[in-house]
């Protein structure tokens, strides 16, 4: 049977990049997802962005919402100091198998915890099961109607705090109007936006960094 998209990005990252190299691995999907078949990865024109964002923050917990093949999980984790942790949330079993063996071949699993799951059912497990006291970064990269109800979920849960940063992909292309009405307007959040492009394309995306003021 047809091979699926992930299965081909992982194919390309194992034909052209080097074992343990993160950079390599970024570069090989960049460039097969320019070239040959678009795919949703936050891209090499926003990907800086969030770069950017992860290098300031430097978190020792950081939490991603939407694994889908681990391309920003790879982003995210190359720029994570020693010790600290990245937890990274898939429902989706054979995306997150893909996923798997990509954080693998960038040699980055050792940062990474990938849970198989849907996050509003992860999310609230996150201080017993697996010992988070509270996330000092947030990639919102999931279905776009969960951005909100998954922000409002954290903050319920006790895990946010003054100062967290939640870094939303999206909010132009495909859109995230209500999570962006929530931060914009809420007096706990101090919420702007990084204009880019939709990856891999011309068209105006970008992403929205909001403060938990607590
Ligand atoms: C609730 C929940 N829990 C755990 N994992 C969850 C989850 N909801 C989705 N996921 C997982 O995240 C991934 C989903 C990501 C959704 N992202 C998107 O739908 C998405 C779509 C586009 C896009 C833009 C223009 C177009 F014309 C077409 C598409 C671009 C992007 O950057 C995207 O992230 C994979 C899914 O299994
Ligand atoms: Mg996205």
């Amino acid at each position: 049977t047809r091979s699926t998209r992930p299965q081909r990005i992982l194919k390309a990252v194992q034909n052209n990049a080097t074992r343990g190299d993160a950079e390599s691995v970024i570069a090989a999907i960049d460039n097969f997802c320019r070239k040959k078949e678009w795919a949703m990865n936050v891209g090499d024109d926003k990907g800086p962005i969030l770069d950017s964002v992860v290098s300031e923050v430097s978190p020792s917990f950081a939490l991603e919402l939407g694994t889908y093949c681990g391309y920003s999980t790879i982003r995210i984790a190359r720029l994570l100091p020693p010790g600290s942790r990245l937890l990274t949330l898939e429902f989706n079993p054979d995306y997150a198998a893909i996923a798997h063996q990509i954080i693998a071949w960038a040699g980055l699993q050792d940062k990474v915890e990938l849970l198989e799951g849907p996050s509003r059912d992860l999310i609230p497990q996150m201080k017993e099961r697996f010992g988070i006291k509270s996330f000092d970064f947030v990639f919102l990269d999931h279905w776009k109607e969960f951005y909100l109800p998954d922000t409002k979920l954290l903050e319920e849960c006790g895990l946010l705090r003054k100062g967290t940063v939640l870094l939303a992909d999206n909010v132009i292309c495909p859109g995230t109007p209500k999570y962006l009405e929530y931060v914009r307007n809420s007096p706990c959040y101090e919420s702007c936006y990084f204009k880019s492009h939709l990856e891999y394309t011309k068209v105006e995306d970008g992403l929205e960094k909001s403060v938990f003021l607590g």
